[in-house]
């Protein structure tokens, strides 16, 4: 239960954060406050609610729908109800991270905090991280594109990284129930938008930048920039930083924070020597100042290999000793739709994956063409988002390049037309040695897709991952259920029969080709 919080307490936390003047109207000695909403359609009665002024609404607009659901007193950046107590500052946005983490009681002055950021590769990296502090003994939650968990309990977010009330509302969800550190998935909007405000982090982590949500940021510098944010002073004491592409070595030049470099470069502080991945898993040769380390992980493909290294290094920082790092990445399940392998047992292999970037989706059939038995081909189901980072699609058709047969299909349209999605990713097919086909309906997609492949091929299903809804109208409530593993699995069987008694497949990482970082 979140704490009840004196008006004047909330008046004096406002005027510390506020960068210019703070007005209080209304609200006797005995007023207090409790929780810190932001959606009129969430309010609880006694709560805070926060107006915010959005890209296609403004939270003053509502105000009087959420004194009407029982909001005890409003904060806003211009008057709308002079009768109910309110409090007055110049942002009501730059508030929301000062005053959630008030009113769900400080939660993250308890925590150690891990954050993690980068364009692809956060909620695995996330994931292992927690795996890593786990083995150390100490309860740990997490929050990012899967939800938020901490011990066995889950809770659904609509957001890679909550609204900072929301946020702040989680840790103490966590901290209640035992958690004595946690890890958070920091998204570059999200840095953007102050949404992990009051926040300061013990290790900040960055797996690596390609250009995305370009829509929200504009360029790719200040994409970047958004990024890089987490990284100063006053968000973490210390950076592990993945310096595999030039972005990333240039924030572990520019940091001020110590960095930790992680990557195949001489120059890394946890140095990738070597690797190889198979359906067994994967396993990294890493080499820190205390040697040589050997790290198992049963999660599949070679983007998992940084991430791995990523983990290893901030287990370092936060003083894990090296055999709890390995047994904690050894430990942790393949999260969600990030390269889920399903198939094998005589059947061809399909690979759910969440690639939506043109370096993702090369990475992701690299991976696919590494599960390939001797002879087999991949097959790649490939789709792009409606109303979203409209830039990327060529460049993820050029990606698609690299596979055998693309089977072009809708990934939810969100009102555009989806045969125009798919002509825009064709475009940078065209020329290509891969067969190309399209068929809109993406569960006959995936199941043409498994039907046409051999027992040596691959079928790799990007874009959606762990995705459970598709949209394709402009009206959220009209989203319907589609799971793309589901799919696949539903497909296999219809095709394929069910897995055979007998695996012969090559599961055993030591049937794998070694690779040299
Ligand atoms: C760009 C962005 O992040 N926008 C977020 C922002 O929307 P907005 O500013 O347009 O808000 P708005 O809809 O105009 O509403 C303004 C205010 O009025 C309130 N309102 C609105 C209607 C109503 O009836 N009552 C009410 O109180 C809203 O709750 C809000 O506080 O505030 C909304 C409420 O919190 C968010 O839902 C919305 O996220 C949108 C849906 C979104 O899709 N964001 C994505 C792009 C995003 O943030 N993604 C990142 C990156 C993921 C990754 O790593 O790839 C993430 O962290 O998830």
């Amino acid at each position: 239960m979140l704490p009840a919080v004196p008006w004047s307490e909330v008046d004096r936390r406002a005027r510390a954060a506020a960068g210019g003047p703070v007005t209080r109207t209304g609200g006797d000695a005995g007023l207090t406050v409790r929780g810190l909403v932001t959606d009129s359609r969430r309010v609880v009665p006694g709560a805070l609610f926060a107006c915010v002024r959005g890209a296609t609404s403004d939270g003053h607009r509502h105000a009087a729908a959420a004194v009407r659901a029982g909001a005890a007193a409003l904060l806003v950046d211009r008057p709308v109800a002079p009768d109910v107590p309110h409090l007055r500052v110049p942002s009501v946005r730059a508030q929301l991270g000062p005053l959630g983490a008030l009113l769900a009681g400080d939660p993250a002055r308890a925590l150690r905090l891990v954050g993690v950021t980068g364009s692809n590769g956060k909620t695995t990296t996330s994931t292992l991280v927690r795996g890593v502090l786990e083995a150390a003994g100490a309860r740990t939650g997490v929050v990012g594109t899967l939800g938020a968990t901490v011990g066995r309990r889950s809770r659904g977010t609509s957001l890679t990284t909550p609204e900072a009330p929301e946020l702040h509302e989680l840790l103490r969800w966590m901290l209640d129930a035992g958690a004595l550190q946690a890890v958070v998935e920091a998204s570059s909007i999200a840095l953007d938008m102050g949404r992990i405000d009051a926040l300061a982090f013990d290790v900040a982590v960055f797996t690596g930048f390609e250009e995305d949500h370009l829509d929200h940021h504009g360029t790719v510098e200040q994409y970047w920039a958004s990024k890089a944010r987490l990284f100063e002073r006053d968000r973490t004491s210390a950076g592990v930083v993945v310096v595999d592409d030039p972005w990333g070595r240039r924030l572990a030049d520019q940091a001020p924070v110590p960095v930790t470099r992680v990557g195949a470069a001489g120059d890394a502080d946890v140095r990738v020597l070597g690797w190889r991945t198979g359906v067994g898993g994967t396993e990294v040769l890493l080499a820190d100042d205390t040697g040589g380390h050997r790290v198992r992980s049963p999660l599949v493909g070679r983007v998992h290999v940084t991430n791995l290294a990523a983990a290893w290094a901030t287990g370092r920082v936060l003083g894990v000793p090296a055999p709890q790092i390995a047994a904690g990445l050894a430990a942790v399940a393949p999260p969600r739709g990030r390269n889920t392998v399903l198939g094998g047992a005589g059947r061809p292999l399909v690979v759910v994956d969440y690639a939506h970037t043109p370096q993702a989706l090369a990475a992701a059939i690299a991976t696919a063409r590494d599960l390939c038995r001797p002879g087999g081909r991949v097959h790649l189901v490939l789709g792009a988002r409606g109303r979203r980072d409209r830039y990327k699609r060529q460049g993820l058709g050029a990606s698609a390049r690299a596979a055998d047969v693309v089977w072009l299909t809708n990934e939810g349209s969100h009102g555009e037309d989806p045969a125009a999605i798919v002509a825009e990713l064709r475009v940078g097919l065209l020329g290509a040695p891969a067969a190309v086909r399209t068929v809109l309906d993406r569960r006959a997609a995936i199941l043409a897709a498994v039907r046409a492949a051999g027992r040596a091929d691959v079928v790799l299903v990007v874009g959606r991952g762990h995705e459970t809804r598709v949209l394709d109208t402009t009206d959220p409530l009209d989203a319907v259920h589609l799971d793309d593993a589901e799919v696949a699995n539903l497909a296999l069987i219809a095709e394929h029969g069910p897995p055979a008694a007998a695996d012969d497949d090559p599961d055993d990482l030591d049937a794998l080709a070694d690779r040299a970082s």
